[in-house]
């Protein structure tokens, strides 16, 4: 979900100006920049009615200067979850704060303080489309009064940084899905935020040019040390940019750590539905995966290979421990934070001879496993 929000990131008139802009509180190096402290939102509660709980007991947070992804499927309460941190919605109960102030004591004008320090981009860039890119991007400045010079002194450079200085003039209509979102990118740091908060900012592009905007992102963490954090419902996107992930389910998180961890050996139901999803197995394989076998039905196991393992010739080894049964379905190595990780799926018979074999061969080689399920 999105919110149509242009000037999210405007500031006021009354004291942006050319001034620098305020600091939110005397930053802590070691505190986080967004905590959630036993976070719970209702909505539609009145008159002693209960309503329907869409954050149930939030704990967390977002460590500074890092890219922290939080990974839902629809309806889990990823957006609810974001728009606490910009003041969009309030929380029922517990507490956010973003760099040490809490947002829901913050009052109208706090919050527009707030707004500049946080920018944010969306699913569907939201952007004016009677304005061109440069003037997109100028927006929030023009909103806090800032004068023209500053403006194109600040603008110019931003719309270079997303590799779009020779797009200035253009209308959004003129630009792809991609750039669109630089524009949006752009008009997100305009007023030099510390905290960038995307909201599926890549959902709607393609495979292509999701990697080259999420590349963007990465630089804009490192170059500028901006804290990042966003939602999204593909494993992918989290794998290939974020630091530190959060699961959410319903209301809830149910499991966070480290990227790497968590893809490594993830520990709750849903976060392996969402990893079966990022392993790209055939879809007539996925819908056919059932959770108890049959007699006469194959396994399903994803091997993951790390550290010591990464590299050693294990799937040969395995085959000739079960015989020619073994089925390589899907696969690969790659690299989460810089660690090498390999990736293998594979199928053999469920019988539990043959089961109790591969068991034994994964505790004597300190592989780890995940059985992703059965099919006939
Ligand atoms: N203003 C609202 N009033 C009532 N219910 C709401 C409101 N906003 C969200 N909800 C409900 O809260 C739950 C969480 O919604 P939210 O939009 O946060 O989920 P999400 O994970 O972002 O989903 P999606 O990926 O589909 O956008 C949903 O069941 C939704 O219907």
């Amino acid at each position: 979900m999105t919110i149509p929000n242009a000037a999210a990131n405007a500031a006021p008139p009354e004291e942006a100006g050319q001034a620098p802009i305020r600091p939110l509180a005397a930053s802590t190096a070691a505190a986080p920049m967004v905590a959630f402290e036993a976070v719970t939102k209702r909505f539609g509660e009145a008159g002693g009615k209960p309503g329907f709980t869409a954050l149930d007991g939030i704990d967390f947070t977002v460590a500074r200067g890092a890219i922290t992804g939080i990974i839902g499927r629809s309806g889990a309460g990823k957006s609810t979850l974001i728009r606490l941190v910009n003041g969009l919605e309030k929380a029922s109960s517990g507490r956010v704060t973003v760099d040490g102030v809490e947002v829901g004591g913050l009052s109208e004008h706090g919050l527009r303080d707030l707004r500049r320090q946080v920018g944010m981009i969306f699913q569907h860039f939201n952007l004016l489309t009677s304005r061109t890119a440069f003037d997109n991007v100028a927006l929030p400045l023009e909103i806090a009064g800032v004068d023209k010079k500053t403006i194109r002194d600040k603008v110019t450079p931003l719309l270079d940084l997303v590799g779009l200085g020779d797009k200035a003039g253009r209308y959004p209509s003129e630009l792809s899905g991609g750039q669109k979102q630089r524009v949006g990118i752009a008009r997100a740091l305009a007023t030099s935020p510390k905290l960038l908060l995307s909201d599926e900012a890549t959902s709607a592009l393609d495979p292509e040019t999701t990697q080259s905007i999420l590349e963007l992102l990465k630089r804009i963490n490192a170059e500028l040390g901006l804290t990042v954090l966003l939602i999204t419902h593909e494993m992918e996107v989290v794998k290939e940019i974020a630091t530190d992930v959060a699961v959410i389910d319903r209301g809830r998180i149910v499991e966070a750590g480290s990227t790497f961890d968590v893809y490594a050996s993830p520990k709750h139901e849903t976060t392996r539905t969402l990893l079966a999803t990022a392993l790209k197995l055939p879809e007539w394989l996925r819908n056919g995966l059932k959770a108890q076998p049959s007699v006469g039905d194959r396994v399903l196991v994803r091997l993951v290979f790390f550290g010591e393992t990464a590299f050693k010739p294990l799937t040969g080894r395995l085959v000739s421990e079960l015989g020619s049964d073994v089925n390589i379905l899907a696969g690969g190595i790659e690299e989460i934070g810089g660690k090498p990780f390999g990736s293998l799926v594979v199928s053999y018979s469920a019988a539990p001879d043959v089961v109790e074999r591969a068991n034994r061969f994964y505790a004597e080689t300190g592989l780890s496993t995940e059985v992703l399920g059965y099919v006939a």
